[in-house]
């Protein structure tokens, strides 16, 4: 919501603004809302530069609608598929995590989740030129690991040091420490454009816990604000973001007593909710939520796309997390 300035508009003098700011009309939706007659009378301007004003204000601060085309052309010319490293998830994913999009990684303490981040972290730094950022809220990001995995990758003790210089691990001890990382970050990428595609952090709800409970509209202004720098810094700035978040099983008693298994006399299996942490507001926050989960022998795991604006839900694929990083 811009305030009115004369600097807006050539018939847009002081006092006019003076006698709007009189009548409660401070900004540029204010104008807009009212009446071009009433705004004359009220502003002391003449009707003729009352209607010049509208349009000018119209023209300068008006979302204008594109073209279909338009936003595939630039999706093509600018958005990129990151190749993960990992030949199921890379499928999974359509190519890999596209710039531009948020993503979400969610499952159980144990499930692999740092594993699979630091993994992608070390194949997208030794594939790329750019840096990848890696924001650690949990205090335990662990850099003799990810030279293990990468020296299991490279056998140059060279590039893996020049890889692990790519890997900008920050870390972050509260949610303002996150907020002003992220908005300093936003504007490192307009001084330099395109020096990052992918940002991990690791995870979300370690900065939010603080906060849930007892004041539950102040977490929410929280992490509106961050759910809105996370999508401009992805959108304006064709970033991969890949948040990580905790997720919670609920068995569903209702729906398991509705259940019936075919004989009908033994017990039904109880249907298993996944929840993820952080609420219903962040849900619709990643454009795509993959859910990740133990399945057969110790080191195998599906990840299952749950939520996803441009993947098919419910498709999943198989990894595994070895002594050499996930693959
Ligand atoms: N060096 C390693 N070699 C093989 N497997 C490992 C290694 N380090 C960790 N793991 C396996 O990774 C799993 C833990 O994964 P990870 O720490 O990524 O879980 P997480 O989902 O991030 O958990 P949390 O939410 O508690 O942080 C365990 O099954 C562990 O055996």
């Amino acid at each position: 919501m811009a305030k009115l300035s004369t600097t807006m508009c050539q018939v847009l003098t002081k006092a006019a603004i003076e006698n709007l700011g009189q009548r409660k009309i401070y900004s540029v939706v204010d104008v807009l809302q009212e009446d071009p007659k009433k705004l004359a009378s009220i502003s002391k301007l003449d009707f003729k530069d009352v209607i010049v004003l509208r349009q000018t204000l119209i023209t300068n601060f008006s979302p204008f609608p594109r073209q279909g085309l338009d936003a595939y052309n630039e999706l093509l010319s600018q958005c990129s598929y990151l190749s993960s490293g990992i030949e199921s998830l890379d499928s999974l994913l359509g190519g890999g995590f596209l710039t531009g999009k948020v993503y979400e990684i969610c499952g159980v303490s144990g499930s692999g989740k740092t594993q699979l981040c630091l993994t992608v972290a070390a194949n997208v730094a030794l594939r790329m030129k750019k840096s990848v950022h890696f924001i650690d809220t949990k205090l335990d990001f662990s850099g003799k690991r990810i030279h293990s995995i990468l020296e299991a990758k490279e056998s140059n003790e060279e590039v893996v040091g020049s890889t692990m210089e790519k890997i900008l691990v920050t870390r972050v001890h509260c949610y303002n420490e996150l907020y002003n990382f992220l908005y300093h970050l936003k504007n490192e990428l307009v001084r330099e454009p395109g020096t990052t595609r992918l940002v991990f952090i690791e995870s979300l709800p370690a900065v939010f816990f603080q906060y849930m409970g007892a004041n539950n509209l102040d977490s929410l202004g929280l992490l509106n604000s961050l759910a809105s720098l996370i999508k401009y810094i992805a959108h304006e700035h064709f970033v991969a973001i890949v948040v990580i978040n905790l997720a919670s099983m609920w068995v569903e008693e209702e729906s398991a007593s509705l259940v019936q298994n075919e004989d009908e006399t033994a017990p039904s299996a109880p249907i298993i909710d996944v929840k993820p942490a952080l609420g219903k507001y962040w849900a619709h926050v990643p454009n795509t939520r993959l859910y990740i989960e133990q399945c057969g022998n110790s080191t195998e795991r599906k990840i299952t796309v749950i939520k996803s604006t441009h993947l098919a839900t419910g498709s999943f694929c198989k990894i595994s997390v070895l002594s050499e990083g996930v693959k």
